[in-house]
């Protein structure tokens, strides 16, 4: 821990309000482990490395990985792929995406994850198509989509973002993602070897988004959003201060029956010695991600895996430009790259090398690498 502090101090970026610290990328600039953006935060003990065998530090099923250690399992991972058949455009505050090449990264992901390693699974945090696809064409761009995740030689394991549900709703949408279902919600688990569970959020389960007109979580959405926000544009932020700035139409929370349900999770993962990795689109640390991308209740989702010390490490989306922390409790937030930002003939995809006591990511090109090392 003492290195990592030093390591942060000298990052000159050091966060103690959120509860989590965080290191800039300038430690991997003056180190020069690769090729960085502006407002990524990384690990100092990250690599750029690529998704392929012949990387060093990664692995292949069957030959070892970092440290010299084979893995107990490994999957891919991918986010935010956001496609449309429209023309290139840019976020609110003018970072280009890129509409049509997503798609080609998530097929040069596929590929990757096929011809290179062995992987159990894939997992994609969210928005798999974008809310400016035109409306008559959302359920053939949704599929569309989910054909070519389909191409990979495993299960893959869906996350629903905000841009999922602008171009479905929730009754059209988990069935075509094979989203594992109750009353509608979208969380779940699944245990890919005896050590390990893997954690499935649903984000917007309270959420505007989604949900029928007049349904008892929209409502409650509606009522925390006209408490917390004062804008008459919901998603607008302007005039709210720090973490406050969360409380936009797009975010969503994780409702009290989901919460006892990890709580119940947690506890029987506990029970059989499982290390847990939670998944969410919505980040779950303040130091991994900026304010206005995080789940409304993150707090409460926290203390519920701070009372345990299974949880390992968070993965979110959701957050384009990618993050990563470690919060007080030892836990790892990462927020994965998004595939939408990358330009032509670029990518952003990973896999993560799954051992007893660490999470290794080798990302691919504008998705950094990120040793997670577990605490305790
Ligand atoms: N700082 C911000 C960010 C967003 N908005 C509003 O949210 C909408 C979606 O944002 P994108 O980044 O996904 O384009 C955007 O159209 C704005 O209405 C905002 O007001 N301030
Ligand atoms: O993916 P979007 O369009 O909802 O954008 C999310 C924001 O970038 C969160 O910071």
């Amino acid at each position: 821990m003492s290195f990592l502090f030093s390591l942060c101090l000298s990052s000159r970026h050091f966060n103690l309000d959120s509860k989590s610290f965080t290191i800039t990328t300038l430690i991997g600039q003056r180190f020069g482990v690769g090729r960085f953006y502006m407002g990524h935060r990384a690990n100092p003990l990250a690599f750029q490395g690529t998704c392929s065998s012949d990387a060093p530090m990664t692995s292949t099923n069957g030959s070892v990985g970092v440290q010299g250690k084979q893995p107990l399992f490994s999957f891919g991972v991918i986010s935010d792929v956001q496609y449309a058949d429209i023309p290139d455009g840019r976020s609110f505050l003018g970072v280009p995406r890129y509409y049509r090449h997503s798609i080609k990264v998530l097929q040069r992901a596929i590929s990757n994850w096929n011809n290179h390693r062995k992987l159990k699974f894939a997992i994609n945090l969210g928005d798999i198509a974008d809310g400016f696809c035109p409306k008559d064409q959302s359920l053939t761009t949704v599929q569309q989509v989910v054909q070519e995740f389909e191409k990979f030689n495993g299960p893959v394991y869906h996350l629903i973002g905000n841009h999922c549900l602008y171009n479905l709703p929730r009754e059209k949408l988990l069935p075509l993602l094979k989203i594992p279902t109750l009353k509608g919600h979208a969380y779940y688990d699944f245990s890919p070897t005896p050590e390990y569970r893997i954690v499935v959020l649903d984000g917007y389960d309270i959420s505007a988004i989604g949900w029928p007109e007049g349904h008892p979580n929209t409502l409650e959405a509606l009522e925390l959003l006209q408490e917390k926000n004062p804008n008459a544009d919901k998603n607008s932020p302007v005039g709210m201060c720090g973490l406050e700035r969360r409380f936009l139409m797009f975010n969503g929370a994780v409702g009290r029956e989901q919460l006892q349900w990890l709580d119940n999770v947690l506890q029987d993962a506990s029970t059989h010695g499982q290390a847990v990795v939670v998944c969410c689109h919505l980040p779950l640390d303040p130091g991994a991600a900026t304010q206005e991308a995080l789940l409304w209740n993150y707090d409460e989702v926290m203390d519920v895996i701070h009372r345990y010390n299974c949880v390992k490490a968070c993965l979110a989306g959701h957050d384009h430009k990618g993050g990563h922390s470690i919060d007080l409790h030892g836990v790892h937030h990462r927020v994965i790259e998004a595939a939408l930002e990358c330009p032509a003939g670029s990518d952003a995809f990973g896999c993560i090398d799954v051992y007893h006591d660490m999470l290794s990511l080798s990302g691919t090109d504008r998705m950094a690498s990120t040793e997670m090392l577990f605490h305790s």
